[in-house]
């Protein structure tokens, strides 16, 4: 070790860290981003404050990432954004950050007013900037603020398609199409099913390996791509709104009304008629593959479609997300980005991206 890193390494953390920050939701990818906090990368963070549905603690001092979701899951004071926010508000740091892991659209209304109050917001959430309108209008305008906004993790997962798109479009660039494999989940589940193991048993797999929505119903309703679509439509600078978007519902009516506790234990109804689908694509010398499509008009539409063995959505492995970006400049051959689109894993490191990022 240099001298110098041996002398930042003495200081007291709470003397060496520029981004003071608050953890809202402890969850899958909340999870993952505290064990990120535990690592040489996330040595510059503080974390003030952490929460989860129902209970939260504040330490000025910095909160012990170790087993803090566990205690959090049993323990803790009751939820009050007030108290996280003194928390921020009480520490010295450079950036003061609150962080969204949760899919909370009540929590995702307030983003805009934290804005407001100069806290930088990152986020996984999709709530509001894939919501209606108004919430994103009412974004872009607290985001002319000082406080920055990072919501890198909501589409792909931390992919630089969002950054992509800016870029572009700063550089005059306008987008003429999109098509592409925006749900992570989706891509895992139409890429290994192939009739052997029942679909229900899949989707399990998936939640459990934290790449599904914490209600697996927003993903199989094509609502969770709906999201992620609005905000790339409206990234790229169409207002484009949900009732423009065609969403084909995976959902079959009887499993639509249930509690979330009833909708995981009645999976299995999930089967028949996927198996019918997937046999069906077979017989004809196709793949199902989940897409999502706009074009230059803001025609859009998300659903599960028959593909060639060629088409490159074909191709895709494990979580992969596909975005095939046709523009004014990417006019003859898209502009392709591949990569996982889901994982706790790489969406915790998105948000931590986001937060170093912060300068
Ligand atoms: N799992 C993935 O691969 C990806 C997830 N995301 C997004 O990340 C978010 C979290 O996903 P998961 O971790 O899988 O969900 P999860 O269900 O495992 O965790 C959600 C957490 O949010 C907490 N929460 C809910 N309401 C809250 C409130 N009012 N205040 C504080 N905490 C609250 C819950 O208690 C829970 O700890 C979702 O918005 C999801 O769309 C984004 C990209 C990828
Ligand atoms: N449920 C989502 C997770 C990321 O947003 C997906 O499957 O892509």
């Amino acid at each position: 070790m240099n001298a110098l890193l041996a002398g930042q390494a003495s200081l007291p953390r709470a003397l060496r860290r520029r981004h003071a920050v608050v953890l809202l939701g402890t969850g899958m990818v909340g999870g993952a981003f505290l064990r990120l906090l535990d690592t040489p990368a996330g040595a510059a963070l503080g974390l003030v404050g952490a929460a989860n549905s129902r209970h939260q603690q504040t330490d000025p001092a910095g909160l012990a990432e170790r087993s803090l979701r566990e205690r959090l899951a049993v323990a803790g004071a009751a939820r009050d954004d007030a108290a996280l926010l003194a928390a921020l508000d009480a520490d010295a740091a450079v950036h003061k950050v609150i962080i969204d892991a949760s899919a909370s659209a009540v929590l995702a209304a307030r983003h805009p007013a934290w804005l407001a109050r100069g806290y930088h917001v990152v986020t996984a959430n999709k709530a509001l900037a894939g919501g209606d309108l108004q919430g994103w209008h009412a974004l872009q305008a607290a985001c002319a603020g000082h406080a920055r906004y990072g919501d890198a993790a909501t589409v792909g997962a931390g992919l630089p398609v969002l950054s992509t798109l800016r870029r572009l479009h700063a550089c005059g660039d306008a987008l003429l199409s999109l098509e592409g494999v925006l749900s992570g989940s989706l891509s895992w589940l139409f890429n290994r099913y192939d009739g052997t193991r029942p679909f229900s048993a899949l989707l399990r797999e998936a939640r459990a390996r934290g790449y599904t929505e914490p209600d697996a119903r927003a993903d199989l309703s094509g609502e969770d791509v709906a999201r992620k679509l609005l905000i790339l439509a409206r990234t790229a600078g169409f207002a484009l709104t949900r009732a423009a978007v065609q969403v084909e519902n995976l959902v079959p009516e009887v499993l639509r009304a249930l509690d979330t506790g009833q909708f995981a234990a009645n999976l299995e109804a999930l089967d028949a008629p996927l198996a019918a689908r997937h046999a069906a694509a077979t017989a004809r010398g196709a793949v199902l593959r989940h897409l999502a499509r706009i074009d230059r008009h803001g025609r859009a539409q998300v659903g599960l479609v028959e593909v060639a063995a060629t088409h490159p959505a074909a191709h895709l492995r494990g979580t992969d997300n596909l975005f095939a970006l046709k523009t004014t400049r990417y006019r003859a051959q898209p502009l392709v980005i591949q990569g996982p689109g889901a994982g706790p894993e790489i969406t915790a490191q998105a948000l931590l991206g986001d937060v170093l990022a912060l300068v």
